[in-house]
């Protein structure tokens, strides 16, 4: 049978645009890529890159107070516009999205700028009706964010409508305790937003290292965030211009702006999904084996529709991956058992790979290296902030299987731990490099005595032989 195109794609974000470009451009194969609103996708229209611009921007008012604290005394802020720095971050995401065209269109792929639905196993169908048949589709669709199912709740904003407000908010409220919450909430209050964030467990960021954890809730509360715990929202109400927010207790408090940062949620909606019987798991994410093949075998998934682990490299990997195993012969599974993040929270961000103590803990015997200091650069500014450096150490073997670090470019630097990580590091191969100094990475490879020991020896036949 012939087809119109080997590889349909629907979603030109992450995933879909890199699985795109490589199985044209680099295998000769026949592309289609469908992407309904702008080609990117979240991370470069209105996820990573204009967040991390906003980062940098709003941190500029700390980095004039530092430049005080180094003698420039006469260092001052003066007022911020924030329609020249909107307009200006459009006009960047505009480049970018040329960019992303670009690469795709001189790779050979034929774009549409129209939403796509599965007809079935080889057909795609565009919203004008027209029909394309290929042999594989790609669905590349991406995530949404799930709101909480409150009253009032289409008085609050979300992710995406942060990089578009008119003004900036006097005071804000944002709900959760995730990368998002923790990150919108460190560049509102940068930019000099009262920032509120209303979390509904004890501590933010669940899921990583409990002292980690700790550590970041108390340092931003530190930076000016005020931080409410164990606190939900139940109604939202309008008042004027403003939005009244009845919490679980009873008590009510105005805000300029609420803003949901509950979570994503696959977008599998209208996708046509039932027409061929992809199976999904319970968060309506598209499950995929390992070569992003999905239960119809022409069809596959990558990205954040699939629910792996929701992050740009972990998309474009995927996307890699099966365009390197389906059109260029040499077949590469997925494994995203071991994948390095960041939260750029402030003062400092938290960057993490590998096992947190508690999950090591429950595995068998781990030494607990971990550090606290203040950074020079910031402690000579006559800041307070505190770095924290930690190693999950396995008694028996003395692979490192964590590594989390709360400090300045905590990103930068947990990158080259992951490497070392991904090599099978152990504790005495991180004993044995040398220095820089000084720095503040030099930390990680001086921690000489265990904190602490945890968990409990395991016999020899139920040891993991690495991270898994
Ligand atoms: C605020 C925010 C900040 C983030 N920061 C980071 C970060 O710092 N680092 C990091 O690694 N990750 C970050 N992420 C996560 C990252 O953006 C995602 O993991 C990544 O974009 C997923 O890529 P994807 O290809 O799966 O989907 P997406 O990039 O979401 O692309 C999916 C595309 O499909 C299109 N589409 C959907 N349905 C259809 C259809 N039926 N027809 C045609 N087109 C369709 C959409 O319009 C979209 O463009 C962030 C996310 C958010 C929301
Ligand atoms: N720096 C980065 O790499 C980065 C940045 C942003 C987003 N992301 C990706 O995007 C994903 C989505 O981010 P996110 O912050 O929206 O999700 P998340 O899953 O990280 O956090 C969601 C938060 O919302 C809370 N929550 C959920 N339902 C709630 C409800 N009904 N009421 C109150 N609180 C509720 C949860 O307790 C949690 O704290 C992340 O998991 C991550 O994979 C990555």
């Amino acid at each position: 049978m012939t087809f119109d195109y080997d590889l349909f794609v629907i979603g030109g974000g992450s995933g879909g645009a890199r699985a795109s470009r490589i199985s044209a451009g680099e295998y000769g194969a026949r592309v289609a890529v469908a992407e309904e609103s702008r080609m990117g996708g979240t991370c470069v229209i209105r996820g990573c890159v204009p967040k991390k611009l906003m980062i940098y921007g709003s941190q500029m008012p700390k980095e004039i107070e530092e430049a005080r604290g180094y003698g420039w005394v006469d260092a001052s802020v003066g007022p911020f516009d924030w329609p020249m720095f909107r307009d200006k971050l459009n006009r960047e995401l505009n480049r970018l999205e040329a960019a992303y065209t670009n690469g795709m269109v001189n790779a050979g792929v034929d774009t549409y700028k129209s939403r796509a639905r599965i007809v079935d196993p080889h057909t795609v169908e565009l919203s004008d009706g027209t029909r394309y048949t290929t042999k594989h589709i790609l669905i590349a669709v991406g995530g949404r964010p799930a709101l909480p199912g409150i009253e009032g709740e289409e008085h609050g904003l979300i992710s995406d409508d942060l990089f578009q407000l008119e003004r900036l908010p006097g005071k804000v409220l944002l709900v959760g305790g995730g990368y998002i919450a923790c990150e919108f909430a460190t560049i509102l209050n940068g930019f000099g937003c009262k920032t509120i964030l209303a979390y509904r467990g004890d501590a933010l960021l669940r899921g990583f290292d409990e002292e980690m954890r700790d550590h970041v809730s108390s340092q931003v509360v530190n930076s000016g965030i005020e931080l409410r715990v164990q606190v939900t929202p139940k109604r939202l109400e309008k008042v004027g211009e403003r939005v009244l927010v009845t919490f679980d207790d009873d008590q009510q408090e105005e805000f300029d702006d609420v803003i949901f940062a509950t979570g994503r949620k696959p977008y599998t909606w209208d996708l046509g999904l039932e027409n061929v019987g992809v199976k999904l798991g319970p968060n309506g994410q598209i499950l995929v084996d390992e070569w992003s093949q999905t239960s119809v075998p022409s069809i596959y998934a990558v990205g954040d529709v699939t629910d792996l682990v929701n992050l740009t490299p972990v998309a474009i990997r995927a996307g890699h991956n099966f365009a390197d195993t389906v059109f260029g012969g040499k077949p590469k599974p997925c494994d995203f058992s071991q994948v390095p993040s960041a939260v750029y929270t402030r003062p400092h961000e938290l960057a993490t790979i590998g096992l947190t103590e508690e999950q090591a803990a429950a595995r068998g015997q781990v030494d607990i290296y971990s550090g606290g200091f203040r950074p020079m650069r910031s402690l000579f500014a006559g800041s307070e902030a505190r770095s924290v450096m930690k190693l999950i150490v396995d008694v028996e073997t003395d692979l490192v299987l964590g590594c989390h670090i709360f400090g300045p470019d905590a990103g930068e630097m947990l990158q080259m731990v992951a490497v070392a990580m991904g090599m099978g590091a152990t504790k005495a191969d991180f004993d044995r490099a040398v220095a820089i100094h000084p720095t503040v990475a030099e930390e990680l490879v001086t921690m000489r005595k265990p904190v602490r020991r945890v968990g409990e020896a395991k016999p020899a036949t139920l040891r993991h032989s690495a991270v898994s």
